[in-house]
């Protein structure tokens, strides 16, 4: 008893309890992504924000000291993981873009919304002119809704300011985020996201903005940790990306690339190229993407909710990533025009139909790998003493279940940092 830790909060006799352990320094690639570290009738201890123990419920009893005051939480019948991680959103954006889903359905492409200025465009009209306070407000909402449903940590990327004001606003709205809200957001400047209306018939004088005023800026005050350029047709192209890219590694960025999205431009290659942490969309990936991403170790972020939105025909292809060896992950692309998802269980269901993902590679992709693909593996996205505290106990007797019963937020309690946020 004498040198035991005192528990404040215990979770035992989960059904199944998903550790993700051992990845914390490499993400699971290959057949690896489906070995997920499931223990029958497993515990977690907490002390403050930390895990102190865990593994099979009588060693963690044994392990750690139990006090009047320790919360202990039952989890028969239920499945216990790290919690959620999602790679990829655009969080911070006013309005909505309901409307372009009539505009599809009539066949009008994602890309010609854009060119006749609505699409991204729209929602910077929007959200240029909304304040930080009401901004501030409508994010903390999504960020309710998404730990309601399991997650704990996101990435955010600005992108709907298109000018240095407005790329600072959203960006400190990021930092206030993450104040004021449990989850934990990892900063990305996106200032490449769209050519902004003014500059339209001009964009290497945009680029030109982007690398010499806004990336400085950005750097100077420490307000976001990646950089990420929408790499496509129309957008910017292989070069305008690829200065905007280096320049910001220059500056102590790390990178991300929106890539392959609609067209096959070898977004993959130059994620690979310059050493870009991620390479996010991959829809249209080429097979020599695909080998480059698994030499480099550059990990795949699949975002199959955007693909089901916009009903375009192809996903992206997971299989043949996973099995040349592509470390994947999988995010929500939560954003109000090409994916207004920010469940990440339906993103799970959605991967397994459409994707072909094995439920445990699911898993991998929804935890330790997302959290490599933000750069925070060393404290999320697995159950390891040592690591923090962040957990969903979901209302399934199994990891398959969660995938199989679709459409349903099977959370029961999310624990972040130490404490019962959601369920409690
Ligand atoms: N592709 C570019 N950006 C977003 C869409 C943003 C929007 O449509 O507002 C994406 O990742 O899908
Ligand atoms: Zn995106």
């Amino acid at each position: 008893m004498g040198n035991k830790i005192k528990a404040d909060l215990i979770v035992c006799h989960a059904d199944q309890l998903i550790t993700m352990a051992g990845a914390s320094k490499t993400p699971k690639h290959g057949c690896g992504m489906s070995r997920i570290g499931l223990i029958e009738d497993g515990a977690v201890a907490v002390k403050e924000k930390e895990l102190i123990a865990v593994g099979l419920t009588p060693e963690v009893m044994e392990k750690v000291e139990v006090g009047p005051e320790t919360m202990i939480i039952n989890a028969a019948g239920k499945l216990v993981m790290p919690g959620l991680v999602d790679p990829h959103t655009h969080l911070v954006f006013a309005g909505s873009r309901e409307h372009e889903l009539e505009l599809r359905l009539k066949g009008l492409h994602y890309l010609d919304i854009l060119k006749l200025g609505g699409g991204i465009l729209s929602t910077v009209s929007a959200t240029r002119a909304a304040s930080q306070q009401d901004l501030l407000q409508i994010s903390l909402k999504y960020l309710d809704q998404m730990i309601a449903h399991g997650t704990t940590t996101v990435e955010a990327k600005s992108g709907y300011g298109l000018n240095l004001r407005d790329e600072i606003k959203t960006l400190i709205i990021h930092r206030e985020l993450n104040t004021l809200h449990p989850v934990d957001l990892v900063s990305t400047f996106l200032g490449a996201h769209a050519v902004p209306e003014e500059y339209r018939g001009n964009p290497q004088e945009y680029v030109e903005l982007v690398v010499g005023e806004m990336l400085p800026a950005v750097a100077r005050d420490g307000l976001a940790e990646f950089c990420d350029v929408f790499f496509e047709d129309g957008v910017f192209d292989k070069e305008q990306s690829r200065h905007i890219l280096i320049s910001a590694k220059k500056l102590g960025f790390k990178l991300k690339v929106h890539a392959d999205e609609i067209k096959s431009l070898g977004g993959a290659e130059l994620a690979a190229e310059i050493g870009a942490v991620s390479a996010d969309h991959l829809m249209a990936v080429s097979e020599e993407g695909i080998r480059r991403l698994a030499q480099t170790g550059t990990i795949a972020v699949l975002l199959p909710s955007t693909t089901f939105c916009m009903m375009a025909p192809q996903y992206a292809p997971a299989r043949k990533m996973i099995d040349s060896g592509v470390a994947v992950a999988l995010a929500s692309d939560f954003n109000p025009g090409s994916s207004p998802v920010n469940n990440m269980q339906v993103v799970m269901g959605i991967a397994c139909r459409q994707l072909k993902m094995k439920p445990a590679e699911v898993i991998s992709a929804v935890t330790i790998n997302a959290a490599h693909a933000i750069g925070r593996a060393g404290e999320v996205g697995s159950l390891e003493t040592g690591k923090r505290a962040d957990m969903v106990i979901f209302d399934a007797p199994n990891y398959q279940y969660l995938m199989y019963r679709f459409g349903l937020n099977l959370v029961d309690k999310v624990i972040k940092d130490g404490k019962v946020v959601v369920g409690g």
